[in-house]
């Protein structure tokens, strides 16, 4: 069984829909919005049957309904609007984060915890911490949203397939995110090599801020790409897929930092996150990786002491 806490929200509910439809599990929404959880599941239970699926799906107000939970993914609480960074949502969704910390600990003390809610690697922080669980069980989310996007616009660029491109990137989910060309492979050829330095630059940009760009286009932010990377980390879960994804953990030495969370490939298995990948950075891609991990301790800094 997966919960999604914030389960009525876009992401949330996108979610339930994509784990539904790739059958990966049975599952409960919830949310504090009165109604909206059982609505939603209501419609997904109805497309569950449209597709011939016999996966069951709940929603409730009630956290209790998380019990039995093997993963718990956490989309609730506060987005960005326009204009606003994600920094911004520090203090406001550290509460949901330490409300919702304190259920999973009653309900279900054992379960994997993706952490999708924003600024997403202090929110990994704030749960991990309130959890006092180990580190392979609390794993942030926005590697697998990062990453793509970086496959996208450097296949528009290419006239590829981006399922073609290895993408790496590194760091905080923000603008100080750290994508990685040099290591991010086409049949082995770098996209530094394939790409001249101003269509780097130009790919680059362009993945730093394009949860920033659909929020300027549509008025609220991303969706779709956040629940299927979210389904595919829960699939890489449930299914012991063993399989290397870009999450945010909290790092214990690796990369020579401590108590501090980052997106970095990870292997991902039943066991939440069984082993961090180091990748080889060069020393210009070190300090790059380290302006980053920076920025992140400055926020994780700034979070009001009883979030630590
Ligand atoms: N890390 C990423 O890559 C990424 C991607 C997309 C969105 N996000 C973040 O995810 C969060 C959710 O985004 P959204 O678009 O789904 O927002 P949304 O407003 O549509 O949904 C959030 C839901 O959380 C619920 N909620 C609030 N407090 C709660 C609590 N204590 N318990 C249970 N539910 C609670 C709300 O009622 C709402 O339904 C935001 O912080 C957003 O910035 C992160
Ligand atoms: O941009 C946002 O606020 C949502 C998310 O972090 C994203 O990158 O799409």
């Amino acid at each position: 069984m997966i919960t999604v806490v914030g389960g009525a929200g876009k992401v949330g509910a996108t979610t339930g829909a994509f784990l539904l439809m790739r059958d990966v599990d049975d599952v409960v929404l919830i949310d504090i919005l009165k109604d909206k959880p059982q609505g939603e599941a209501l419609d997904l239970g109805h497309m569950a049957s449209a597709i011939g699926s016999s996966r069951k799906v709940i929603g409730s107000n009630d956290y209790k309904d998380m019990a039995g939970s093997d993963i718990v993914i956490i989309t609730a609480g506060f987005p960005r609007k326009a204009g606003q960074t994600r920094e911004e949502l520090l203090a406001i969704n550290a509460k949901v984060m330490a409300e919702v910390s304190d259920a999973i600990k009653e309900y279900a003390p054992k379960a994997k915890v993706l952490v999708l809610t924003n600024p997403s690697d202090a929110m990994t922080y704030v749960v991990y911490k309130r959890l006092k669980a180990p580190r392979s069980q609390v794993i942030g989310f926005s590697g697998l949203l990062d990453a793509p996007r970086l496959s996208y616009y450097a296949s528009q660029k290419l006239g590829i397939s981006p399922a073609s491109i290895l993408p790496i990137v590194l760091g905080m989910h923000g603008e100080n995110m750290f994508p990685v060309p040099r290591l991010s492979m086409v049949g082995g050829v770098p996209l530094s090599e394939l790409m001249t330095k101003d269509q780097i630059d130009d790919i680059v940009k362009k993945t730093v801020s394009a949860g920033a760009e659909v929020i300027k286009l549509r008025g609220y932010s991303s969706n779709w790409a956040p629940a299927a990377g979210l389904t595919l980390m829960a699939e890489a879960i449930k299914n012991d897929q063993k399989r290397a994804i870009i999450a945010s953990v909290i790092l214990q030495g690796e990369y020579g930092v401590n108590d501090v969370v980052a997106e970095v490939p990870v292997i991902l298995g039943k066991n939440g996150v069984e082993k961090v990948l180091e990748v080889p950075l060069n020393d210009e891609e070190r300090q790059g990786f380290m302006k980053s991990i920076d920025a992140v301790r400055a926020l994780l800094n700034s979070l009001p002491p009883e979030y630590k």
